[in-house]
């Protein structure tokens, strides 16, 4: 028996073979067993459905049952937990295999399975479920794969983020667990990072610094309102199959943006970074919490009404030693060639070069993305940038310029279908190692100021003229959905900083129909 060749048991002897034909073999992948157990049979008492169904002739004469529970695949990236029992006439025969594959099992833990974990659950993020959904449908699954975990309920916002960067004792842990949303995720990468800065005596504060990946895995159990990272990364929100992903020890590394003001360190970002109406979206929506998920659908669309537009700058360095573009027609998958290609050759730019070969974009922008990643979503199943990838060192950058509202509307509908929302006139995008965004108008140290008094001027003038039409001089930055306290920033891509317990998504089988696969001719 090896890893990843298919274990196939079959245990009766071949005068019962046709007898039992679907219930005597079963073929399963080592690497994707969770766990196996010896079935107590008492007396012809059973613990399990599968057994009563055989016929009373062949539990007597295989009375020795184990059973194994594997990930099962099921549709749309769907994995669920399945149990299998063998059965067969000897004990020592029973044993040999279960010894078989717990040492199997073994193998798998030295290597890249975890066996503790420290798990965060944030019991406010999304519809208020998370302690519910790691109860039920988590904790058990770990429990079965024989994993011990330190649980901590987050009591603050913050919590989870200071506790990883000062108190945690990172070297008991294989990976760190977040139940919640991307802000939640997003609390875990700064304390996760911050803290392999201080530890390696990197500063976080100098732009041009080159990071120390983290070495302890993440895994996100999605119980937040977007969970884009999630999706984006397993190519769907599901406790279960989050949480086995985890059980089997997959590892995807990812790219984290790093984003500065004046040289001073801001924060980390790995999904959206969006000014305009993505910010809009974000600070009318935090007013509106207490509405769970559905405050983007109310904000997403009172933000689309008031369509402001924003001035400014934008300058980049494209990233042009790189295989993809943002318009491709493929996708980055589990095993992604050009993660792998691109990826661990890159080096985060140093000054000399960055200095070299910068784009500018000037104009009036109805919003301004950069996605490190694809942040396809549930409202987005193919996402902001849909060619985008996981861990090429890189960032799209889309700049929407001023439209009509039709138009944008056009564009924002795009998201939703098979249309390339960047084939219209006032739409462009770059890929990008780094960009920096300056607001007309900018007067360095006194941003703030300006702001402050510039959004009470200009409520004050809106109020007096309801029919103004004109935008705001400032938006603010969506940066995995936190608001950023300012407009002008400085973005890097730390190329493959972080790893997650996933494995990128993986591609569908040509026959979805996995429970009526077609018949082998
Ligand atoms: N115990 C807590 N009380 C209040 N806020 C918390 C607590 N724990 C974490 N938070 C904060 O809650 C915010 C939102 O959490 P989370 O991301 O889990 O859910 P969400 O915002 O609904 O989902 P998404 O980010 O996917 O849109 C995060 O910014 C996080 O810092
Ligand atoms: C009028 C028709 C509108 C159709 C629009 C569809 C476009 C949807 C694209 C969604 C992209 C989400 C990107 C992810 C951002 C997350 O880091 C962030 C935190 O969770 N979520 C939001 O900011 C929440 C952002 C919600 C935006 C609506
Ligand atoms: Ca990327």
């Amino acid at each position: 028996v090896h890893r990843d060749l298919p274990l196939f048991l079959s245990l009766m002897n071949d005068q019962h073979r046709s007898l039992t034909r679907s219930l005597i073999s079963h073929s399963v992948s080592v690497s994707e067993i969770l766990a196996v157990r010896e079935l107590d049979v008492d007396g012809g008492t059973k613990d399990d459905g599968r057994w009563q169904k055989m016929p009373q002739k062949l539990t007597e004469a295989y009375p020795y049952a184990f059973t194994v529970s594997y990930v099962e695949r099921a549709r749309q990236h769907r994995w669920q937990c399945s149990d299998v029992t063998f059965h067969c006439s000897e004990g020592a025969l029973r044993q040999q295999w279960i010894q078989t594959i717990r040492e199997q099992l073994t193998a798998l833990s030295m290597a890249d399975r975890p066996k503790h974990l420290l798990v965060y659950i944030n019991p406010h993020g999304g519809k208020q479920q998370g302690e519910c959904i790691y109860e039920q449908k988590v904790a058990p699954l770990f429990a079965c794969a024989s994993i011990s975990t330190d649980v901590i309920v987050t009591e603050h916002a913050n919590h989870a983020r200071d506790h990883l960067k000062t108190e945690a004792e990172l070297k008991k842990y294989d990976g760190v667990v977040c139940v919640g949303g991307d802000g939640m995720f997003s609390e875990i990468v700064h304390g996760l990072v911050s803290r392999t800065q201080r530890e390696n005596g990197v500063d976080q504060n100098s732009p041009e610094e080159k990071l120390v990946p983290c070495s302890l895995r993440i895994g996100i159990i999605p119980a937040g309102s977007t969970d884009c990272i999630c999706y984006a990364t397993v190519g769907i929100n599901d406790p279960v199959t989050s949480a086995l992903h985890v059980i089997v020890g997959d590892s995807q590394p990812m790219d984290v943006c790093s984003v500065h003001h004046n040289n001073t360190f801001l924060r980390y970002s790995s999904s959206l970074l969006g000014y305009g109406f993505y910010g809009d979206v974000l600070a009318d929506s935090e007013r509106k919490r207490w509405m769970g998920p559905a405050r983007y659908n109310f904000s997403g669309f009172k933000t689309f009404l008031t369509h402001h537009h924003y001035e400014g700058a934008v300058s980049f360095l494209p990233a042009t030693d790189i295989l993809g573009t943002p318009r491709d027609k493929t996708r980055c998958r589990a095993g992604c060639f050009i993660c792998q290609h691109d990826g661990p050759n890159l080096c985060f730019c140093s000054i000399p070069e960055y200095e070299m070969g910068w784009g500018v974009v000037r104009g009036k922008f109805l919003a301004i993305n950069a996605a490190s990643m694809s942040c396809a979503c549930p409202r987005s199943p193919k996402g902001l940038s849909p060619a985008a990838h996981l861990a090429d060192g890189t960032t799209d950058l889309i700049l929407v310029r001023k439209c009509s509202r039709f138009n944008f509307l056009r564009h924002l509908l795009r998201h939703t279908s098979k249309d390339d929302q960047f084939d219209m006139t006032f739409v462009e995008v770059h890929r990008v190692r780094r960009f920096r965004f300056t607001p007309r108008h900018w007067q360095n140290d006194s941003e703030l100021d300006l702001r402050e008094n510039g959004k009470q001027l200009f409520s004050q003038i809106c109020r007096d003229h309801p029919a103004c039409s004109c935008s705001p001089a400032y938006s603010s930055w969506n940066c995995d959905g936190e608001i950023l306290p300012h407009a002008a920033i400085e973005v890097g891509v730390h190329c493959q900083l972080i790893k997650l317990f996933t494995r990128g998504i993986e591609e569908q089988p040509l026959f979805e129909d996995l429970a009526n696969p077609p018949c082998a001719l």
